[in-house]
């Protein structure tokens, strides 16, 4: 009762499914202008919300009656795939990302630098003469997976170059089967996730073969840290790194450890840091390219604190680039995805400020899009990119607001993106202070889209070593 508008369609259960995926933008947009919001479309035969900058923050705050994680258990059924469901443990990774990876950004800045230049320098190194580098988001994938790799399984694990790529391809197996079009959502809205699911169901997993690196490095570290353990009572000295932190749980049963329980939450971290971060780092590269503009101030800051620190930069050192910090935060408003973290209705229903109700189970689309373009917000030219336009008001890469939706929002906001925003800033920094990048055509590369969400450019990248 009292539902929002249903936008007219011809085709019964298809509804809008070929607007919405061809052209999410100028559907959204199209239907926006006739209905405001929200309103209701049928994508896939199922009726689902679009919402935008106006009832959103709304969405956000109604926690209680809201799970992002329930829509994300359907377009990525994780708990068909792993041992063990990792949506009835989320608050447990939510913790332990805020607590044990971005809330110790002081202890880990050291090894996050280094992992960060150790693929910088495999991959590109001394860069005598100019090199190119195909696949951005892989390469960048790689740079996050060395990084996540030895926060998650440590030092030792992650000198293990089959370590690294297994943390680095993992998602990319595995959403090679997830982006199919749910097609099946025609027929029923539960028969996507079975028939996504089967092959994994029998037997075939590409997820499995990574595991299996996982399981095989992290067995002699497990077993000798609790031999360590049993000889060296007090005194011994955890490591610090998620294993150590998953070992020190009270269900960790030391005399039968469950090795599948422990590939299963790292591989969940995987999932949910690695290509968000990768994808980022790509965006992030590519939008340096796109603007020459920003070259000379971005390096003459990084040049400084550079000297400032004698090159040995650290977390306050990191924190004094601001135009850096901006224009992380000003290409993170650019990702172009047009839908970012739509919620399910979980309570009986959920009745917006203007009287219109959703029941349970509804899907809810945030077309963030329309928040982070905000001309009252960015002004009448929002679309541009203005690199610097957040030195001046002193907001971080990671502070989330009503507009800027990058991380979520609310309570279940992102809690790796102080780590990820950090990776962002030690990855350009480090660029910025030994190469020129340029692309292989001397155009301005451009994203992609795959329906609603944005995809990095898929031009080389040509790297020559900076001249003083
Ligand atoms: C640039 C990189 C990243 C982006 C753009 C990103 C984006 C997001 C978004 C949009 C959400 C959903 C928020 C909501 O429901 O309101 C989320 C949740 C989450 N992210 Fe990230 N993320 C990034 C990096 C990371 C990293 C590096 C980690 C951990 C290593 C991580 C761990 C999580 C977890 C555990 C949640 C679930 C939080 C909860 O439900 O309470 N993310 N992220």
């Amino acid at each position: 009762k009292n539902e929002p508008p249903l936008v007219p369609y011809t085709v019964p259960v298809i509804g809008h499914t070929f607007s919405y995926f061809l052209n999410t933008e100028n559907f959204i947009k199209k239907c926006l202008k006739e209905y405001g919001e929200p309103f209701n479309i049928i994508i896939f035969g199922k009726v689902v919300t679009v919402v935008a900058q106006k009832y959103i923050p709304e969405m956000i705050k109604a926690h209680e009656n809201f799970s992002s994680i329930e829509v994300f258990r359907e377009l990525i059924p994780l708990h068909l795939i792993l041992g063990h469901d990792p949506f009835v443990n989320i608050d447990f990774h939510a913790k332990t990302t805020r607590e044990q990876i971005s809330g110790k950004l002081t202890l880990h800045f050291d090894r996050i630098q280094k992992d960060v230049l150790y693929y910088l320098d495999k991959q590109i190194g001394e860069c005598n003469k100019p090199k190119s580098v195909k696949e951005i988001w892989d390469f960048t994938n790689h740079v996050t997976a060395k990084s996540i790799a030895n926060i998650c399984m440590g030092e030792e694990a992650s000198q293990h170059d089959d370590v690294v790529h297994a943390f680095a391809v993992l998602t990319d197996d595995m959403n090679k089967f997830f982006f199919l079009p749910p097609i099946f959502s025609f027929i029923h809205p539960k028969l996507h996730e079975y028939v996504i699911s089967l092959p994994f169901l029998f037997g075939f997993n590409p997820i499995a073969k990574h595991q299996k690196v996982l399981i095989n490095r992290m067995k002699p570290i497990v077993e000798n840290r609790i031999q360590q353990k049993k000889i060296l009572g007090d005194s011994y000295e955890p490591s610090n790194d998620l294993l150590e932190f998953y070992m020190s749980q009270s269900d960790f049963d030391s005399s039968s450890v469950d090795y599948n329980c422990l590939s299963d939450l790292i591989a969940f971290m995987i999932f949910a840091g690695i290509g968000t971060t990768g994808r980022s780092l790509a965006n992030l590269l590519f939008d340096y390219v796109g603007n020459p503009q920003c070259w000379d101030e971005l390096y003459e800051e990084a040049s400084t604190i550079n000297k400032e620190c004698n090159g040995k930069l650290t977390l306050n050192d990191a924190n004094k680039m601001i135009k850096l910090e901006s224009f992380i935060r000003e290409s993170f408003r650019h990702t172009g995805d047009m839908i970012i973290a739509p919620r399910a209705v979980t309570t009986d229903h959920f009745t917006f400020s203007n009287g219109f109700t959703v029941p349970k189970g509804r899907h809810v689309l945030d077309f963030s899009e329309d928040s982070l373009f905000s001309e009252s917000v960015y002004g009448p030219d929002s679309k541009s990119f203005k690199p610097f336009q957040f030195v001046s008001k002193n907001v971080s890469a990671s502070k989330i607001d009503k507009t800027y939706l990058v991380f979520g929002g609310g309570r279940h906001a992102c809690p790796g993106r102080f780590y990820a925003v950090l990776v962002m800033k030690l990855f350009l920094y480090h660029v910025l202070l030994k190469y020129h990048v340029r692309t292989e055509s001397g155009n301005i590369p451009k994203k992609s889209m795959m329906g609603p969400f944005s995809v990095p450019s898929k031009e080389s990248l040509i790297f020559e070593r900076r001249k003083e």
